[in-house]
Parts: structure tokens; C-alpha cells; sequence
């Protein structure tokens, strides 16, 4: 994001190392695919992009986005944005239910009643205002990427008396959103009731926006809402998760990055009867 800060000594070195690999593996993994390529049988996002390159190439005179170079940032940016996020979302569902046992088991007591031995689907979600709120409420708390992703005014803007010229770099601190005290009792902790009524009914807050907003906000956001409530809701039925034993202070500070992580930790999973 700082890029003339680069030069600096600090963990960015490692994200850069990290990012080579990331690059190096897309690249061997998309030059399969050129190989393979079949343009009456597309199978996938990466062979689209390819067909879409081929009938390109057949007008070298236009200034086309289908470079490969620009296919290796794609399909890292699909691969991060759609993998890590998610599956840092259950990492803190899980840290949180540890250090909220009461909180896991009424989520639990929930499953139970509505979803019972049968496999979780999204639809058992609007008979389980709780959970609901849970899961909610993780995004909320957890606050994934709290500095979304830069953008960029393609005109001049007039903003609630700010004026912002053509060309300005914006940071939507998503952060000052999900945390706004205006808008939740007490943001800065993990409390399911932020997104409830008084009887216990789902409460949707308009600023509940983990995915941002316009018309760049987050593509993935159906995707991922039902890969949370299945993934959450199938491991909480099968399992209870504690600490290991003798751990008693379960930090929820985040690790450094671009998203916010959990810091490393070893949980339990014991199997329900
Ligand atoms: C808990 C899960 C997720 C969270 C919290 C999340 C959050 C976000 C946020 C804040 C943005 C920036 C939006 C903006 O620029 O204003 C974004 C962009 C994006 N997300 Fe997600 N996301 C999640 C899951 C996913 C999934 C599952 C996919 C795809 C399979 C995905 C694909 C993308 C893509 C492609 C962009 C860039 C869109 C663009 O620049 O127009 N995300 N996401």
C-alpha cells in the first residue's frame, strides 16, 4: 500500500517472499492450463480468460487487458481475496467460541433444535436468528480488512462539505464503520446482541459492512455468507472446541497483514456424542 516505504527492513520483506511463491505457483498452474486449453470446452475461469486472449491475438492492434501477466494477478487477487478472507473469518469464529463457551453452546443448543443430525444448508439460517447474529457479529468484531481496498475518484467529488478532486487515493477505513459506537453499544466487544432485538429476533444494521459498499463492494459476499453459516454451523454440530489445557488467556489481538488474522494458537476439537 506504501510502496516508498519499501525499503524499510520489517516483515514486508516476508510478504514480498511469500508473494514471488504465490506468483511463481499461479504461473505454473495457468501455463498447464494453456497447454490444455480447449476453447469448446471451457472449464474454468482461467481457460475463459485464455479464449478470450486467443480470439484477441487475432488483432494485435488493440491494447488488450488478456496479457498473461495480468491473468497471474487475477487469479492470485480471486485466490486471496476468496480463500484467505473466508477462512480467516472461521479461524476467529473459532477463537471466539473458545473464549465465549456460553456463546458456542447456545449457538449449539440452536443447532440442535433446527438442523438436528441432518446436514446444515443456508436455508436452516432464517430459523436461527442466533447463530445468525453470531456469525454476524464474528465479521463484525473480527473486521477481516479493515482497510478495504484502495480506490481512486474518477471525477471531483463534493463530500459532506469535503471537496475531493479527480484522482485522489481513498483508504475506506472500514475499521471506523464496523466499530462506530453511534451505531453498536459497546464495539469494541464480542457481544451476538449487537445484532438481535430485544426477543431474540435477527436485527440487520445498516452499518454491518465487513463486504464494503458501492459498486465495487465485495463480489464474493453470497459466496461467502453461505460457506460461513455451512462451514460454522457443521463444525459446531460435530464438535465442541476448547482450549488445550492449562491455556487460560486467549488473546483476540490480531497479527500483522493486510487482512486481520488471528495470532497462532492450538485449539481443541472434541467430537460430540
Ligand atoms: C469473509 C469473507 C470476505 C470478506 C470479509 C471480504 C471482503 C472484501 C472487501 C472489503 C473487499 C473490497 C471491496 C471494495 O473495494 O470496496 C473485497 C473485494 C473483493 N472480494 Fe471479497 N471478501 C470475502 C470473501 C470473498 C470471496 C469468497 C470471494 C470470491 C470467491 C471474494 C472476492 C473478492 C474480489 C474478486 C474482490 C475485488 C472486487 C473488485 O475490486 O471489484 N471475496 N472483499
Amino acid at each position: 500500500m506504501f510502496p516508498a516505504l519499501g525499503f524499510l527492513p520489517g516483515c514486508h520483506k516476508t510478504i514480498e517472499k511469500n508473494l514471488k511463491e504465490l506468483y511463481a505457483f499461479v504461473r505454473r498452474t495457468f501455463v498447464e492450463h494453456q497447454k490444455h486449453l480447449d476453447i469448446h470446452d471451457q472449464r474454468s475461469f482461467i481457460d475463459v480468460f485464455l479464449a478470450r486472449q486467443k480470439e484477441e491475438a487475432k488483432h494485435p492492434e488493440t491494447n488488450s487487458y488478456f496479457h498473461n501477466e495480468n491473468l497471474v494477478r487475477l487469479v492470485r487477487n480471486v485466490f486471496s481475496a476468496g480463500m484467505e478472507t473466508t477462512s480467516t473469518a472461521l479461524r476467529w469464529a473459532l477463537l471466539l467460541m473458545i473464549k465465549y463457551p456460553d456463546i458456542q453452546e447456545k449457538v449449539h443448543d440452536e443447532i440442535s433444535r433446527v438442523i438436528g443430525s441432518a446436514h446444515p444448508t443456508y436455508s436452516h439460517r432464517t430459523q436461527m436468528p442466533f447463530t445468525n447474529a453470531v456469525i454476524h457479529e464474528i465479521l463484525r468484531f473480527a473486521d477481516i480488512v479493515p482497510l478495504s481496498v484502495p480506490h481512486e475518484t474518477t471525477r471531483d467529488v463534493h463530500f459532506k462539505g469535503y471537496f475531493i478532486p479527480k484522482g485522489t487515493y481513498i483508504i475506506p477505513l472500514l475499521s471506523s464503520v464496523l466499530k462506530d459506537k453511534t451505531q453498536f453499544d459497546a464495539p469494541e466487544e464480542f457481544n451476538p446482541n449487537h445484532f438481535l432485538d430485544s426477543e431474540g429476533n435477527f436485527l440487520k444494521k445498516e452499518a454491518f459492512m465487513p463486504f464494503s459498499a458501492g459498486r465495487r463492494a465485495c463480489p464474493g459476499e453470497i459466496l461467502a455468507r453461505m460457506e460461513l453459516f455451512i462451514f460454522f454451523t457443521s463444525l459446531l454440530q460435530k464438535f465442541s472446541f476448547h482450549s488445550p489445557p492449562g491455556v487460560t488467556n486467549i488473546n483476540l489481538s490480531s497479527d500483522v497483514g493486510f487482512t486481520s488474522v488471528p495470532l497462532e494458537g492450538m485449539i481443541c476439537a472434541i467430537p460430540r456424542a
